[in-house]
């Protein structure tokens, strides 16, 4: 049904659908028209694949992701990475919208993500459990270097030329299953290993693209902190993220096309 043919995959978080806005020649698909693919429950994903181009490179946007909490298994997660690989994509910019745990982060703060924690992979949900599709990886895939050092440069780069450097953090994001919101406990336990954002997506997504051998970039937009202290009143729920992400899409979205318009001309090609 197109007859573009992506390079770069755009994984839109919670209430980041805006990001395919930076995009011409736009063709629309719905998930729930696309055969065996899944389809998003959550409010913030439109559920919608965007084709379009930003400048010359041809680009595909998730408009909503998957997530364990709606009862997929990771197979089914990360099974739109698989097929963009096979239809060419090299680079996936993965988005996401997390809680704070380190005390300096702000709300509204982009974290680059610099590397993850995966929780539920330590309790065996695993993306890559199970028979290993040699056509895709090997079997025991390196994660030390996940997330490409040259596209967090450039991110650097870019959120300074666009004037968000007091924004921009990097970070260990920690992934959970949710679909609750952290214990006061569990924030602690989070902190002391030392995550500084946690939320419930990604890092499934992310492992199989570094499995089969993409380029990943993360970005994760921080809307809540998350408490610490049993002292603080705050309780955190899905409307505020949805409101903070609101507030700092236009933003990202001009970071995202700028990230993909400098890779093309600075032609990175390394991992
Ligand atoms: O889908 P992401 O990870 O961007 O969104 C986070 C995790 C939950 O889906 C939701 C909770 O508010 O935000
Ligand atoms: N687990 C988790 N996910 C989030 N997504 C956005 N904020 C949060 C948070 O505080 N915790």
């Amino acid at each position: 049904h197109t007859s573009q043919r992506p390079k770069v995959l755009v994984i839109c978080g919670s209430g980041l659908g805006l990001l395919a806005d930076g995009a011409a020649n736009k063709q629309t698909f719905r998930y729930q028209d696309i055969p065996n693919f899944p389809v998003s429950t959550v409010e913030g994903h439109e559920g919608c694949l965007v084709f379009g181009t930003i400048e010359n490179t041809s680009c595909v946007f998730m408009q909503g992701h998957f997530h364990l909490y709606e009862g997929y298994s990771l197979c089914q997660v990360t099974f739109p990475v698989r097929i963009f690989k096979l239809i060419g994509v090299e680079t996936v910019l993965v988005t996401n919208a997390s809680g704070a745990i380190c005390p300096d982060f702000k709300v509204g703060d982009i974290m680059i993500i610099k590397d993850h924690i995966n929780l539920p992979g330590f309790a065996g949900q695993h993306p890559l459990c199970g028979p290993n599709d040699e056509r895709f990886g090997i079997r025991f895939p390196c994660m030390s270097d996940a997330y490409s050092k040259d596209l967090r440069r450039l991110t650097w780069d870019v959120g300074n030329e666009i004037g968000c450097s007091d924004f921009i953090r990097e970070g260990v994001y920690c992934m959970v299953s949710g679909p609750n919101f952290e214990t006061i406990a569990e924030a602690r336990m989070l902190l002391i290993l030392g995550c500084d954002s946690v939320g419930m997506s990604i890092v499934p997504e992310v492992t199989v693209a570094k499995h089969c051998g993409l380029r990943v970039l993360g970005l994760s937009l921080i809307t809540n902190m998350v408490s610490l202290d049993y002292s603080r009143e705050e309780k955190v729920n899905h409307e505020e993220v949805l409101q903070i992400s609101k507030m700092r899409a236009e933003v990202l979205q001009k970071m995202v096309t700028m990230l993909i318009s400098r890779c093309q001309q600075q032609s990175i090609n390394t991992h």
